[in-house]
C-alpha cells in the first residue's frame, strides 16, 4: 500500500514544533493545525434540552476546539456539534489502517530491537477502506510509489483517488489531537447554512452548506520540509508544566490519574527536529456539490456521519441509555476527520477502495485474507513521515492502527497511547482495572487533557514487541447497540457515506429506495456488514492484519466463510505452530476469565475487538480493546454472551464468537503423533 499521487500533491502542511524527548522516554511528535475561528459555546448546544444537559456535562472533557462552523451541518439535530461531542470522540472511518512510528524509544534497550530502519525513521500513517470515497471517484490517478515503514502496501503504480477536490478536513481535522491551537472553537449551527436536506458523500461536506475551501493545512497540497516545526507545536514542548513524570506538557493535565503515569522524566530532544513530511490524500467527493434529496424524503436527513449512531457518535440524542453513558463521538466515517495527532497528523487518510485495491498489485499480494475474490477495498490514503535526520533512532516498533476511526490516537509517553476521550470507554476501562479481566485489557491511566482535547491514557500493547504482527478481530454477532437501533427508529437518518461504502463493495447492495435517497440508515449498513462478513455466522470478523514484514491487509469485509478465516489466520501466524499455540492458550484463558467476570456479565459488549500481537521472538498475546460501545446493563440484567440475539435481550454473541475463534485456532494446530495414534486407535 502506498500513497497516491494526490497524497503527495495534497500534502498537509503542519506548522508547529515537534518535540523529541529525552533519551529515556519515548519521543513524541505533536502536530497541530490551525483553526482560526471560535464558536461561542452557546452555539454549540443542541436544541434538544436533554442532550444539552448531557453535553454540558461532557463538554468539559469532550472538546474539539478546532471544529469550525463549517463543520456543522445544516440545521439538523445531528448537526449539533455538541451532540457529536457527547458521544464517541472523533471516530473516523472504519477500516482505516494507520501506522506510525510516532513513538520512538530512546531507552537503550529499546534501540536494541532492530527495525531495519537505522537512523532514518519514518512514521507512516496508513488508512484504508475509505470506501465511501472510492466508488466512482472521478479522479483516480496513478502515482509513484512510496514505501511505508510499516510496509503496508508498497505504493504501486495503480489507480488512486484524486483527492484534489477534497473539501476541508472534517471534524477530526478540526479537532486536532495533540496539537495546540491559538484559536479554538467548536462548531455550532453555522449561519447561512442551508437547511435543505442534503446528502453528500462526505460527512464533512455534509456539515457544510457549501463546499468550503480546503483548509489550507489540510487540502492545500502543502508539504513542509523543515528543519524545525514551528508555531503551535511548541506548545507541546513543555517542561515547565510537565509534572506528571514527564507525561504532560504544559497544556496537559491528567484529570483522572487513577493509575498515575510512571513515565520517566523527559528531556528536550537536543538534536535537530526531524524533517516532517505530511502528505494527504483526500477524498475526491468531499468538495463536490451536495446532492439534494427528494423533497418528500421522510427520513431525517442527517448529514453527519457522526451523528448517526445513538451509541457512538451520532447521537440522535435523547435515549436514556445514551444520556447515561454517552459514547464515542463519531466523526467516523467522515472523510478527512482525522485529528492532528502524533500519529495522524495528516488527517484523513485513506480512502479505501475496491477499485484502488484491485488495481494495486501490492494490495493484491497482501490481500490474502479475503477469500471472496472481491476487489480489495483497502487503500492507503495518507502517510506521515517523520525523518529524524540528525540522530539515529530505531523505533522499537511502528505503531499501527489497524482499524477504527482515524485521528483517535496519538502517542503518549512511557509506552502509552492517548485515545480520543470517550466517556463510555473511560468508565469501562476504570471498571476493568478492578475486574478479573484486567490482565486482558490495556492498562488504563486516566484522562489527559491537552489543548482542550481529552484523551484516555492506556498502554500501547505493541510496546513490548519488535516488529510485531497484529490482527484486529471485532467480536460479537452484531455491531449495533440496541440503543442505536432504538435511536434509528426514532429518527431515521440517512448516511450517504455509508451508502457509498456499501456500493463500493457491492453496487447492487442498496435497495431502490436507498439508491434514490443515496443514503442508508446506519443499522441497515451495519447489518449488511455483519452478514457480508463472518460476524453474523461466526460471531467475529477480521478487521485487519499487519504482519511483521510490513505487509498489511484490511480487505476482510467479505471474509465470511470459515475457510477464508482459517486462511487469513494461517497467513497471520505464518505457519508458526508455537505462536498458534500461544494464541490458543491465551484465548482459552481469556474465555475462562470472561465467564467469571462481573464486568463482562453486566455489560453489553458491542464493537469491541481482540488485538492479537506476536513477533518473531515467538512472543504472542491477545487483549481486548475498544470499549466505546460497551454499555452497562440494567441492574437486574446479565448476559451469557452466547444466547442468540433478539432485539431486547441485549445479547451480543461475544462468547459465541470466542468459542468459534478458539475452535478455529484449535483446528489449525497440526495433529501430533499422539493425536494420530489416538485417532488410529479410535478408528
Ligand atoms: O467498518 P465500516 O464499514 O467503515 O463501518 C464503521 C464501523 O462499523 C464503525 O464501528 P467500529 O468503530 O466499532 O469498528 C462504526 O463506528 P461506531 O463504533 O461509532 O458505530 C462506524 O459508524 P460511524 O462512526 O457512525 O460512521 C461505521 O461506519
Ligand atoms: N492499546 C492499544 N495498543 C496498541 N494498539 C491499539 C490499542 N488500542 C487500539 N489499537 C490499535 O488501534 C486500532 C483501533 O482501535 P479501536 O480502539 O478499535 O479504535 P476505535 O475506537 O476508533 O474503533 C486497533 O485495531 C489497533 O490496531
Amino acid at each position: 500500500m502506498g500513497q497516491t499521487r494526490s497524497d503527495l500533491s495534497h500534502s498537509t502542511a503542519t506548522t508547529g514544533g515537534a518535540k523529541w524527548k529525552s533519551s529515556d522516554t519515548p519521543h513524541r511528535l505533536s502536530i497541530s493545525r490551525f483553526r482560526s475561528k471560535r464558536k461561542p459555546r452557546s452555539e454549540q448546544l443542541s436544541r434538544n434540552p436533554m442532550r444539552n444537559k448531557v453535553l454540558s456535562c461532557l463538554g468539559r472533557r469532550k472538546r474539539y476546539p478546532s471544529q469550525t462552523e463549517e463543520d456543522s451541518g445544516p440545521g439538523t439535530e445531528a448537526a449539533d456539534p455538541a451532540v457529536r461531542r457527547g458521544h464517541r470522540a472523533g471516530k473516523l472511518p472504519r477500516d482505516e489502517a494507520a501506522s506510525a512510528s510516532g513513538e520512538y524509544r530512546a531507552a537503550t534497550g529499546c534501540f536494541e530491537a532492530s527495525s531495519g530502519l537505522g537512523g532514518h525513521v519514518e512514521a507512516v500513517q496508513l488508512a484504508v477502506n475509505r470506501e465511501a470515497t472510492a466508488a466512482g471517484a472521478p479522479g483516480l490517478e496513478t502515482r509513484s510509489g512510496e514505501t511505508s515503514v510499516s510496509g503496508c502496501e508498497e505504493p504501486s503504480p495503480g489507480v488512486r483517488e484524486n483527492h484534489a477536490s477534497d473539501p476541508p478536513a472534517g471534524d477530526m481535522e478540526h479537532q486536532p489531537v495533540g496539537g495546540s491551537y491559538e484559536n479554538r472553537f467548536v462548531s455550532g449551527f453555522g449561519t447561512g447554512l442551508s437547511l435543505n436536506p442534503l446528502l453528500t458523500s462526505d460527512p464533512d461536506a455534509e456539515r457544510t452548506s457549501t463546499c468550503s475551501p480546503p483548509d489550507q493545512h489540510l487540502c492545500g497540497g502543502l508539504t513542509i520540509l523543515g528543519d524545525r516545526m514551528k508555531g503551535e507545536m511548541t506548545k507541546t514542548e513543555s517542561s515547565a508544566g510537565d509534572q506528571n513524570n514527564g507525561c504532560l506538557d504544559g497544556s496537559e493535565s491528567v484529570k483522572h490519574p487513577e493509575q498515575t503515569s510512571q513515565s520517566p522524566p523527559r528531556q528536550s530532544f537536543p538534536g535537530t527536529i526531524p524533517k516532517l513530511i505530511i502528505t494527504r490524500d483526500t477524498s475526491p467527493i468531499r468538495c463536490q456539490s451536495t446532492t439534494a434529496l427528494p423533497t418528500d424524503q421522510t427520513s431525517c436527513l442527517d448529514l453527519q456521519a457522526e451523528d448517526e449512531s445513538p451509541c457512538s457518535d451520532s447521537g440522535c440524542g435523547g435515549s436514556p441509555a445514551l444520556m447515561r453513558t454517552p459514547r464515542k463521538l463519531s466523526t467516523s466515517s467522515s472523510i478527512g476527520l482525522s485529528s492532528a495527532s502524533s500519529f495522524e497528523e495528516s488527517e484523513d487518510d485513506f480512502t479505501g477502495s475496491d477499485i484502488e485495491s484491485s488495481l494495486s498489485p501490492t494490495r493484491s499480494l497482501c490481500s490474502a485474507g479475503d477469500g471472496s475474490g472481491s476487489k480489495s477495498w483497502s487503500k492507503l490514503k495518507s502517510m506521515v513521515h517523520f525523518s529524524p535526520l540528525a540522530f539515529t533512532l530505531k523505533p522499537r516498533h511502528s505503531w499501527v492502527q489497524l482499524a477504527g476511526h482515524t485521528g483517535s490516537f496519538t502517542a503518549g509517553d512511557g509506552g502509552r497511547l492517548l485515545k480520543r476521550y470517550c466517556e463510555c470507554e473511560q468508565q469501562c476501562l476504570e471498571q476493568l482495572m478492578k475486574d478479573v479481566l484486567r490482565p486482558y485489557v490495556p492498562g488504563y491511566y486516566g484522562v489527559l487533557q491537552k489543548d482542550e482535547q481529552d484523551f484516555n491514557i492506556m498502554d500501547d500493547l505493541l510496546t513490548d514487541f519488535d516488529m510485531p504482527s497484529i490482527m484486529d478481530c471485532k467480536m460479537g454477532s452484531r455491531t449495533c447497540l440496541e440503543e442505536e437501533l432504538i435511536k434509528a427508529k426514532e429518527c431515521q437518518r440517512l448516511r450517504r457515506d455509508m451508502y457509498e461504502k456499501m456500493i463500493s463493495v457491492d453496487p447492487a447492495a442498496p435497495t431502490e429506495e436507498e439508491r434514490a435517497q443515496q443514503g442508508v440508515l446506519k443499522p441497515r449498513y451495519m447489518r449488511w456488514r455483519e452478514t457480508l462478513s463472518s460476524t453474523a455466522t461466526l460471531g467475529f470478523r477480521i478487521e485487519g492484519i499487519k504482519k511483521g514484514d510490513g505487509s498489511c491487509n484490511t480487505s476482510f469485509k467479505k471474509t465470511k466463510q470459515r475457510e477464508q478465516v482459517v486462511k487469513a489466520f494461517e497467513d497471520f501466524v505464518d505457519g508458526n505452530v508455537q505462536i498458534l499455540k500461544s494464541y490458543l492458550k491465551r484465548l482459552e484463558e481469556l474465555r475462562s476469565v470472561l465467564e467469571k467476570s462481573d464486568f463482562f456479565r453486566t455489560h453489553e459488549v458491542v464493537g469491541s475487538s481482540l488485538l492479537f500481537v506476536h513477533d518473531a521472538s515467538g512472543k504472542a498475546s491477545v487483549w481486548m480493546i475498544d470499549f466505546g460501545k460497551t454499555v452497562p446493563l440494567p441492574p437486574s440484567m446479565t448476559l451469557d454472551h452466547r444466547t442468540p440475539w433478539v432485539e431486547g435481550n441485549r445479547e451480543d454473541g461475544y462468547l459465541w464468537g470466542m468459542d468459534n475463534l478458539i475452535d478455529i485456532f484449535g483446528s489449525m494446530l497440526p495433529r501430533t503423533p499422539c493425536d494420530g495414534d489416538q485417532n488410529s486407535e479410535e478408528a
